[in-house]
């Protein structure tokens, strides 16, 4: 039996565009067989295979082809060129309400739902308690769809999706319309599928569920397949791809072929040349800001995980050091250096300084350079976070800015458990019954 699921194999797709409907009829009237339209590839050459009991996640940027690309697999759309090979029965969960009937009530599209995957009245039957159940939306099954939110539409669709017995599974952002107890419910659901030795696809904008659930993913970018690997590697590339500061060899180079990786580049394997620094080898905020009366410049920093890497990417309950370079362009009397961790709302949850800290950082010269680190446990819960860097100080007791530099880059937290509230306090938890 094959251990391959799904097979793709240089699969492109062209739309036609037409600059206006009607020139699709006119095209179609055409007895010269003029052509009216554009083509727009939207998929060239992809090839990969998704293995059985894969959780594959698909990443990109919007309109780089995903959907496209499932709705190939699905057999909603047929390719321009290239083959797909599907072993297994496929459920999908591709835009919502696609394959239901707005008229029909909850009950009556589950029915619908199911003969359009191939099962009789009878054997839906026997599935329908579960999957009103699953989709837990009250007396609302009993209502025509098109009274449904959007949360209520995806926990149907997900709920009919999952209780088909499927071999491959396709989940199209569907989930990130649900609230967040059913976003945990359906993942959860997810990994009994996996655990199963069943297969999914997931394409999704949330980067820490691929961190946390899949175990391979794959990057489309403009209609190519770029890259392919562990989820931490790819994470970390597409986030190069969404700061502008994706280079093409660096695909080549974490193209691998199995298992989950590690984050970030590593400096003894790769060594920082000469001439860089640790910024260089951080996703940086191209939209951050900064100000200051430049009296001292904070000329370097980087994030270091609890192996010495350089990255973005901390995993919680490890540690990690924060690295700041400050160059002074005057003699300073007790610089104060400082760092903070905001949410992505704004909300500033957590920083010191090195008052709070007591470290007496003294004179410090015209033209000397202070490397500072902050080291620490990360806490916070899995998310993504923006940091603050500062390096300020005392003048006739008012406080004076030298450099700040705001939101100047991303810390992705990946945890594998998610606490009550902000931070996870790392309890340690004993059980026993008294005799
Ligand atoms: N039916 C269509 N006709 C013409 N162009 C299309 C059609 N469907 C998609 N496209 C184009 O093809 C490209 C890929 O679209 P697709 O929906 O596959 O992207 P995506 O990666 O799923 O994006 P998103 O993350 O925004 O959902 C886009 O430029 C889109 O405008």
């Amino acid at each position: 039996m094959s251990e391959i699921a799904i097979n793709i194999s240089s699969v492109s797709k062209v739309y036609k565009l037409y600059d206006k409907p009607t020139l699709r009829l006119k095209e179609a009237l055409s007895l010269s067989g003029r052509k009216y339209h554009k083509d727009f590839p939207a998929l060239h050459d992809v090839s990969f295979d998704v293995k059985k009991g894969d959780m594959l996640g698909i990443i990109g940027k919007n309109g780089a082809g995903k959907s496209t690309l499932l709705k190939i697999i699905t057999g909603v759309l047929s390719p321009s060129g290239g083959n797909v090979e599907i072993n297994g029965k496929i459920s999908a969960l591709l835009e919502l309400g696609a394959g239901f009937n707005p008229e029909y009530t909850g009950i009556e599209n589950i029915y619908l739902n199911g003969q359009m995957i191939g099962f009789t009245r009878e054997e839906m039957d026997s599935k329908i308690e579960d999957i009103v159940k699953f989709a837990d939306i009250g007396d609302f099954v009993y209502q025509p769809v098109k009274t449904y939110s959007s949360g209520m539409f995806a926990r149907l669709a997900f709920a009919v999706a999952i209780n088909v017995e499927p071999d491959i599974l396709i989940v199209d952002e569907a989930l990130s319309v649900g609230d967040v107890f059913f976003q945990a419910k359906c993942y959860k659901k997810l990994e009994d599928f996996r655990n199963s030795g069943k297969t999914i696809l997931l394409v999704t904008h949330d980067m820490g569920s691929v961190i946390k659930y899949c175990n391979r993913a794959v990057i489309i970018n403009g209609g190519e397949k770029i890259a392919e690997g562990s989820p931490v590697d790819m994470v970390d590339l597409y986030k190069k791809i969404l700061v502008g500061q994706y280079d093409a060899s660096e695909a080549e180079e974490n193209e691998d072929s199995e298992g989950a990786g590690k984050a970030g580049t590593s400096i003894d394997e790769f060594g920082l040349k000469e001439g860089s620094s640790w910024k260089d080898y951080m996703l940086i905020n191209p939209n951050n800001v900064e100000y200051g009366d430049r009296r001292a410049s904070i000329i370097d920093f980087g994030i270091f995980d609890d192996e010495d890497q350089i990255t973005n990417t901390v995993y919680k309950l490890r540690k990690f050091t924060l690295k700041l370079k400050v160059k002074f362009n005057e003699e300073i009397e007790n610089p104060i250096f400082a760092f903070s961790i905001k949410d992505i709302k704004g909300t500033e949850i957590s920083g010191t300084n090195t008052i709070i800290e007591k470290v007496d950082t003294g004179i410090v010269k015209k033209g000397e350079t202070i490397e500072i680190a902050f080291r620490q446990k990360m806490i916070l819960q899995g998310g993504q976070y923006l940091l603050q860097l500062g390096c300020t100080g005392f003048e006739n007791d008012a406080l004076v800015v030298f450099h700040r530099l705001y939101d100047i880059c991303c810390i992705s937290v990946i945890a594998d458990k998610t606490t009550v509230g902000y931070c996870d306090m790392d309890s340690k938890v004993t059980y026993r019954k008294e005799d």
